[in-house]
């Protein structure tokens, strides 16, 4: 099926009295989200940090940029597909990386959902160190569909090279290293509430099933879950510095992503130091209030980078959003608070209904504005409105 094709099955549907179960729009999917979700996990999926004005801006950012149109060009079929990490993916998007996956579905495995969408769909899923299922099971799951893997880094080294060779021999093919959390940002919604899912041991199951992280344990998690999850925030996070990447480096033969840079600086040092890719993103907001919107870093970040991939999330929404960050410079663009509001209304399917919206949405917008291909949309460019 063609990506674009997702709007004429609801059409046709519709005409057999079948209308979409869930709503193919951010705003009407977050509003029954906020009807499905427990106040806990919608809570700590939907909050920021602060006032949440990062989180805020990162979205409205996009009303900041525009694309021109180009007529009489051929559109009849478009090809959504990219080359990353010498992968060929037949979409221009993929499943940021969401610790608490398997607690937006009321089974607990939302890890194993979101990763079936992933197989669905196409469209590679970024597995986070925090999980309700191990790691092996969840890129099980995913299919024939390549998958990345991102490492919080633990400050003991044994177990991030155990976790990282975990994800290795699953088969993942990329190693995203998150920078901007080894501590969590200031969150009110959260703090207010005194929620924090994974002191009550959910999402923990990367470290519990690992023979590094069970070898500290005096007895076992399933014997004293308590004194694992004090372990897990005594463990959780190692201050990275430009110092390490050569440890980091040395830890796989996967092609290494560090995400979390928003500076153009930090950018050139980082491909200076030989990254595979680099990830801009500021966490959706999440991690620092008063930030600058992540798409408004964007295009700076890329021509810092040259040749090498900017992936990119923060704020996307829509396929408009998809194609707007592909016209900035993005190789790749990461879907994160939309899907994870389709599994908790849907599970794997509600996933999938997500992605197939921004999908369509993104395709039927480089028909109808005369671009053919991602090269296309890239060459096209996206424009400052000033409103
Ligand atoms: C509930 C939630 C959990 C997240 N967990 C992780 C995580 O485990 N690892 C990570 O690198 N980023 C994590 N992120 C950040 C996302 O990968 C991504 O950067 C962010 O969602 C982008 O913002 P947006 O969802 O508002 O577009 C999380 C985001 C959310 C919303
Ligand atoms: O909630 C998050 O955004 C997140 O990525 C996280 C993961 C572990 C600890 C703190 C924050």
């Amino acid at each position: 099926m063609h990506f674009g094709d997702y709007q004429n099955s609801i059409y046709m549907g519709g005409l057999a009295g079948v209308m979409p179960r869930w709503p193919v729009d951010f705003a009407n999917l977050k509003a029954r989200a906020e009807e499905a979700m427990s106040p806990s996990v919608l809570s700590y999926v939907q909050g920021g940090c602060g006032d949440e004005w990062t989180q805020d801006v990162n979205a409205s950012a996009f009303r900041n940029w525009g694309m021109i149109p180009r007529m009489m060009v051929d559109c009849s079929v478009r090809d959504l597909s990219i080359d990353l990490f010498g992968l060929k993916l037949p979409t221009p998007v993929f499943m940021a990386p969401i610790g608490v996956n398997g607690i937006c579905t009321e089974d607990g495995h939302g890890d194993l959902a979101a990763a079936q969408a992933s197989a669905r769909t196409g469209v590679p899923f970024c597995a986070s160190t925090l999980s309700n299922d191990p790691i092996e099971e969840v890129a099980a799951a995913q299919g024939d569909t390549p998958g990345f893997f991102q490492l919080y880094t633990p400050n003991d080294e044994a177990l991030a090279a155990s976790l990282v060779g975990r994800a290795e021999r699953a088969g993942y093919k990329a190693l995203v290293v998150t920078l901007d959390t080894w501590v969590t940002g200031w969150r009110p919604r959260d703090l207010n509430t005194a929620n924090f899912p994974q002191l009550r041991g959910a999402v923990l199951q990367n470290y519990f099933s690992d023979p590094v992280f069970r070898a500290r344990l005096a007895v076992p998690p399933e014997e004293n879950p308590q004194a694992a999850i004090l372990e897990w925030v005594g463990v959780f996070g190692k201050v990275l510095s430009w110092d390490d990447l050569p440890w980091l480096r040395s830890l796989t033969a996967m092609p290494l992503v560090l995400k979390g840079i928003c500076h153009p600086d930090d950018a050139r040092r980082a491909v200076d130091l030989g990254v595979d890719a680099i990830y801009c993103s500021n966490h959706g907001g999440r991690q620092a209030n008063g930030g600058i919107a992540a798409i408004d870093l964007l295009a700076e970040v890329v021509a810092a980078a040259g040749s090498t991939p900017v992936l990119f999330d923060s704020g996307v929404r829509s396929g408009s959003d998809v194609i707007k960050a592909l016209a900035l410079g993005a190789a790749a663009v990461g879907i994160g608070r939309p899907y994870a509001y389709g599994l908790a209304l849907g599970g794997a399917d509600g996933a999938e209904h997500v992605l197939r919206s921004i999908l369509a949405e993104a395709d039927l917008l480089m028909a109808v504005n005369g671009y053919p291909s991602v090269s296309t949309v890239r060459e096209a460019g996206a424009l400052r409105q000033s409103l």
